[in-house]
């Protein structure tokens, strides 16, 4: 394994810590210099450790300053959210084992660059022989690593497609990965929804984000080829309760009663995939459900503000649970109206269920009907889907008043496995062990 801190280490960020990190970072880069485009990258993210420090004084998570992507656990789950997401699904093309495992191990190798802050392949955007196509985009060139995050997930089809097993992988699905049920006033469009594989890509520079999964998808070309995909703006919901609480495109405060980061007793509970649970390949994993939500913020817009609160259950200035003050105060189900967004989720009424969001806002130009495609583009990890989300989901869409306002337009979901422990070890290496 390398000296590199691990991800479960990237929580506390002290400006020892910080300063550790840097210097892995000048380590990995000397190692792979082979073109000036490292150099650019890797000086920008060794200056950004300073501003980094400083932060980390105040006891903010540093932003600009890379997410160590090695760990127990995947990046981009139990780790700070950041401001921007691209999230993309992949179907495979290939038929060939070999193919796909040589393309796992050839993505993680530029994961592991891309968030470090290096460019995805050694040769870079410049390589030396400028005959050659170059092995980088080169758009993230001179930009740090943004606290870049790659998270990678297995949908239901890379096990068992059209009754036939492709990988010779069948044996080793999940019992719990299973394409979702179809919820009530659910108007999934297909070309929004499934896909072989999932790759979460979250950064505090679009542009970051973008290029991690544009070079992904360039390495895969000729086997993968991108299924669909969703930009995101603004995260609705924080694993670092410090911060301040994001906002949706509601206006409201989002993500308040959401696990955090430092909190591993629920994240070993309800996150996870534990030592006991089954297939063991999992273990360390978790289970990502994402659904494209459209929000009909017009006509939200022309709801009074009483009504809005009465809906969500919490008001809207604070973020205070109906009937109460503060906005970290618990919330009462006594106090809430009967069918407020917060009382039909909330863990407390839902037999103990508990996600980790991670959404984003986003806004996909207009629907030609003279109203903006806006709405949320809803992430959530859990143990097990069956005892998570998809409870949870089957109660609001029967009775959430919020319904009104939504309508969910796309679905996946995967299996995230464990982390990547060090630089000998690959996405998925222990379901195809
Ligand atoms: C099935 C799970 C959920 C979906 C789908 C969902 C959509 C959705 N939510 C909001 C806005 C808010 N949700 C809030 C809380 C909240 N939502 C869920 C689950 C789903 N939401 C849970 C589990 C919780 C936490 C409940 C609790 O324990 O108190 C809130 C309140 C603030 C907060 O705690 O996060 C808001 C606001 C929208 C707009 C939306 C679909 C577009
Ligand atoms: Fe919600």
């Amino acid at each position: 394994m390398s000296s590199e801190p691990t991800n479960d280490e990237s929580t506390e960020l002290t400006p020892e810590v910080s300063r550790r990190r840097a210097l892995g970072i000048a380590g990995l880069g000397a190692a792979a210099i082979g073109g000036l485009a490292y150099v650019g990258r890797e000086a920008v993210a060794s200056a950004d450790s300073e501003k980094a420090s400083a932060l980390a004084a105040g006891g903010l998570a540093p932003r600009g300053l890379p997410i160590a992507f090695h760990g127990p656990h995947q990046a981009g789950i139990a780790t700070p959210v950041q401001d921007r997401l691209h999230f993309t699904t992949f179907d495979v093309k290939t038929e060939n084992r070999g193919e796909l495992i040589s393309l796992l191990q050839a993505w993680t190798r530029a994961a592991e660059r891309m968030c470090s802050g290096l460019d995805a392949v050694e040769g870079g955007a410049f390589p030396r022989i400028p005959e050659y196509p170059p092995g980088d985009t080169g758009e993230a060139v001179g930009l740090p690593a943004s606290r870049l995050t790659l998270t990678i997930g297995f949908g239901p089809t890379l096990f068992r497609k059209g009754g036939k097993d492709r990988f010779g992988l069948t044996g080793r699905k999940p019992e719990a990965l299973e394409d979702l049920p179809k919820f009530r006033g659910d108007t999934l469009d297909p070309l929004r929804s499934g896909g072989d594989i999932a790759v979460q890509a979250c950064s505090d520079d679009p542009q970051v984000a973008v290029h991690a999964i544009r070079n992904l998808a360039r390495i895969g070309f000729g086997t993968v080829s991108v299924r669909w995909s969703q930009l995101g703006f603004g995260k609705t919901s924080s694993t670092t309760p410090e911060e301040q609480t994001p906002r949706n495109l509601f206006g409201f405060k989002d993500g308040t009663n959401n696990p955090a980061v430092d909190d591993t007793a629920t994240l070993d509970q309800h996150i996870w995939v534990g030592a006991e649970d089954e297939p063991e390949w999992l273990r360390g994993g978790s289970y990502l459900v994402a659904r494209r939500i459209r929000m009909l913020i017009e006509i939200w817009d022309r709801t009074s503000l009483v009504e809005q609160e009465r809906i969500i259950g919490r008001d809207k200035a604070e973020g205070a649970p109906a009937g109460l003050r503060f906005e970290r105060d618990p919330v009462d189900p006594a106090k809430q109206p009967p069918d407020s967004h917060v009382l039909l989720a909330m863990p407390e009424t839902n037999d103990g269920a508990t996600i980790l969001r991670r959404g984003y806002s986003f806004v996909d130009g207009s629907d030609g009907l003279g109203r903006l495609d806006a709405g949320l583009f809803f992430l959530a990890y859990q143990r097990d889907p069956r005892t998570g989300f998809i409870p949870v989901q089957q109660k609001l869409a029967r009775a959430d008043v919020l319904n009104e306002y939504i309508r969910h337009t796309g679905s996946g979901v995967y299996a995230c496995p464990p982390g990547v422990t060090g630089p000998d070890r690959w996405w998925g290496d222990t379901l195809f062990a």
